[in-house]
């Protein structure tokens, strides 16, 4: 059994729809279904989920809006694509219409249940579809699985009982159609993974139903050695391990989502990363572990500018009982964890995701900081970029770190940290903003078009590196 995953792009509108239903019905092992909320259908275009977003931000503000009306208008082209009864589609339009009027915790729950009507009404058109053709199918809806997610409405986790749950969901007489994106929290409310959360969902079901591959479609032939709005025709990936995707997807390789890949890890199923627009295409395929390539040690690269860091410098840090300590007692009593925290014998960077931080906690706790361990020197960075460079055959190959470095020496970029990953596949660069595109087109362009051949070390300029 195979479960397929199409994201927003691939559900967009009627013709996406038929190109989707052609991929469901090509193979019978492609049992269970999960949709996404109908995407972009062209450059400049809305998402379902941001009309959504929309929509919840004006019934909060109680400002009149037609959000209701545009968003069934999506819903509505598909379902009359198909044919399908009147009824379905007056069903989802009570629903839209109905979302301002239901009850709900608080504002966080009431975005959270807005959203995931995206995904839910999408299922449930994506079902009728498929009856209007002949194809048995049922929405599964995630209360009924047993979808079971921690209690933070719009970055929910899953919690473990989902996979107990999911044993005793039986398929094989007919399609099933999930929703992705959202679940329930063990009181009944709707919330949601962060944004791009169904291809997690996916990969939870894939697990907990033991599927023997899961099929993420999306609008690209594959996952790319680089983001190609980045730089110019990057080589197809045609396979990768699921340590190299979690690392390029944490910091930028958004055609996948980062946190997606660990139900798959857990449950040790490969996963195809497909094209709706074009299925006769392989894909690039994500396993457990592949053949070490020595002539080929960076898989992919990927920057992220989502980060901000703190520097903090004081003699005999190294020496010093308790500093680190005392730093993390301030980033536990406002509630921020850190992603990484390269450090040196006098100096130590701690490089934040900002999306956890707002301007007040920034100050706050550098305030705290600067009082507690009284640094020599201490800058908060908010111009900070964080390239990674991943490939398991770095760990088979010596001088990979200067062959990153070359190029961008070459072309005057200032590295601030250079971070080699325990895991030993991967090495952490960390620039200003504005370098980042420019420093992932030269490291792509030294690793996979110019050849990698270890030259002689030049002279490499590195501001406050960090090792
Ligand atoms: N390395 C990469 N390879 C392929 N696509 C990438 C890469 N990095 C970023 N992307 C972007 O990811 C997009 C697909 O992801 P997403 O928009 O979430 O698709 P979907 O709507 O199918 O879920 C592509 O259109 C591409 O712009
Ligand atoms: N619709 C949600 C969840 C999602 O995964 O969408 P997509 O598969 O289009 O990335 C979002 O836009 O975030």
């Amino acid at each position: 059994m195979k479960v397929v995953k199409f994201g927003g792009s691939s559900l967009a509108d009627a013709a996406q729809f038929k190109k989707v239903i052609r991929i469901v019905l090509a193979d019978p092992d492609r049992q269970v279904v999960v949709t996404s909320a109908p995407g972009k259908r062209f450059e400049g275009d809305i998402k379902v989920t941001d009309l959504l977003i929309k929509y919840a931000k004006a019934t909060l503000a109680h400002q009149p809006n037609s959000y209701a009306e545009e968003i069934f208008a999506r819903y509505q082209e598909i379902g009359t694509g198909f044919n399908v009864d009147q009824q379905v589609l007056n069903d989802i339009k009570a629903k839209l219409t109905a979302l301002p009027t239901k009850t709900y915790p608080n504002a966080d729950y009431l975005m959270a249940a807005f959203k995931a009507h995206g995904e839910r009404l999408n299922a449930e058109l994506f079902a009728a579809c498929l009856n209007q053709l002949g194809t048995k199918a049922r929405f599964v809806d995630p209360s009924e699985a047993g979808i079971l997610l921690t209690d933070n409405p719009n970055g929910a986790s899953i919690l473990e009982a989902t996979y107990t749950h999911l044993k005793q969901l039986k398929y094989g007489d007919e399609k099933l159609i999930f929703p992705g994106f959202f679940g329930f929290t063990t009181q009944g409310e709707i919330v949601t993974f962060a944004r791009g959360g169904s291809d997690i969902t996916g990969s939870i079901l894939a697990r907990g139903l033991h599927a023997s591959l899961y099929e993420n479609f999306t609008d690209v032939n594959a996952i790319y050695a680089a983001n190609p709005k980045i730089v110019d025709h990057p080589i197809p990936i045609s396979k990768m391990t699921f340590r190299e995707m979690r690392e390029l997807s944490y910091a930028g390789f958004s055609v996948f989502n980062d946190e997606a890949i660990i139900p798959a890890i857990q449950g040790q199923v490969p996963i195809n990363v497909k094209n709706t627009n074009h299925p006769e295409l392989p894909g690039t395929l994500i396993v457990p572990e592949k053949e070490l390539s020595i002539k080929r040690p960076v898989t992919g690269i990927t920057g992220s500018n989502r980060f901000a860091a703190l520097y903090l410098h004081r003699y005999l840090l190294n020496k010093e009982v308790g500093f680190t300590l005392k730093i993390l007692q301030i980033l536990y009593k406002y509630g921020v964890s850190y992603e990484h925290m390269p450090s040196g014998i006098d100096d130590l960077t701690i490089i934040f995701d900002r999306n956890q931080l707002n301007d007040d906690t920034i100050h706050k706790m550098c305030h705290d900081i600067q009082n507690t361990v009284k640094p020599d020197d201490m800058e908060w960075i908010d111009d900070y970029a964080i390239i990674m460079v991943v490939g398991e055959g770095m760990r088979a190959r010596i001088g990979t770190i200067e062959n990153i470095i070359r190029p961008l020496a070459e072309h005057n970029i200032a590295v601030h940290m250079i971070n080699q990953g325990a895991s030993r596949i991967s090495i952490m660069l960390g620039t200003r903003e504005s370098d980042a595109d420019d420093a992932i087109r030269y490291i792509y362009d030294h690793f996979f078009k110019s050849g990698q051949a270890a030259k002689p070390s030049s002279t490499v300029r590195l501001d406050s590196t960090i090792i």
